[in-house]
């Protein structure tokens, strides 16, 4: 059995549909119910539904075998997984971003707001720029707008939400994208069945590309 934990939300359809395309159908799958777990006894395949920033802790202590998380994520945790493939979807960039006009031109303290915390003192300590990290869970757009933070650090995708809150980007720090990722011990065990997937799910990638996104 191959145990595989799909990240619920957003990215959830389009990483199972992959699977599915990818030749590992779940019939029973559904992501409007409650239920969590879904097995398909023909295939050998057992799915589970986990939240998005869950799945590296899952697939690192093996629990599942495999999963999908975003690059966002494997950089932030940094867990002992290995990362077999990018899937070319979820494709989104972490940015630092502001108010209109802002710029970074003083000695003071920055005061960041972000859910990532580590990528954001990396990111800033490799500038040598003194930050004052304000830790956030959503809505992570109010922080300069309120005067809680001068910048934030977080993702944007199509530039909407920036745009709709009178903030741009100030610089890109890192492109993302769902990663395919195995436990360790576990890809030693059942190497040639996550390989053959890991295959299959490559064909996917290359066959239902999103194609490149313009950002603002
Ligand atoms: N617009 C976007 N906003 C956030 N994540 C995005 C976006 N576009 C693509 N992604 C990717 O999708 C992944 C899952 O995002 P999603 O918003 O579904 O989860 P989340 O709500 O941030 O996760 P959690 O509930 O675990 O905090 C992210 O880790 C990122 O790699
Ligand atoms: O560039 P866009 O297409 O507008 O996407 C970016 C937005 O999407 C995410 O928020 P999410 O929807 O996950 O809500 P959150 O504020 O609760 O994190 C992210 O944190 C940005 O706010």
């Amino acid at each position: 059995m191959i145990n595989i934990a799909l990240p619920k939300g957003r990215l959830g359809k389009k990483v199972y549909d992959m699977f599915a395309a990818a030749g590992y159908p779940c019939p029973s799958i559904s992501d409007t119910n409650r239920k969590l777990i879904f097995e398909n006894p023909e295939s050998g395949i057992r799915y589970f539904w986990v939240k998005p920033s869950d799945v590296a802790i899952y697939v690192e202590r093996g629990a599942a075998d495999i999963g999908v998380a975003g690059k966002d994520i494997l950089m932030e945790y940094t867990p002992e997984v290995y990362e077999l493939l990018d899937l070319n979807i979820g494709k989104c960039r972490l940015s630092v971003a502001a108010k209109k006009g802002f710029r970074d031109n003083t000695d003071k303290t920055l005061r960041v707001a972000t859910k990532f915390k580590n990528i954001t003192q990396q990111y800033y300590r490799s500038h040598c720029r003194d930050i004052d990290i304000i830790k956030l869970n959503g809505s992570i757009e109010l922080a300069p707008i309120l005067n809680l933070s001068d910048v934030i650090v977080d993702i944007v995708e199509t530039g909407t939400t920036l745009r709709e809150n009178n903030l741009e980007v100030v610089e890109t720090i890192l492109p993302i994208s769902a990663r395919l990722i195995a436990n360790k011990a576990n890809f030693k065990f059942k190497s040639s069945r996550i390989e053959d997937i890991c295959s299959h799910m490559k064909l996917q990638c290359s066959a239902s590309s999103e194609g490149e996104r313009t950002y603002d």
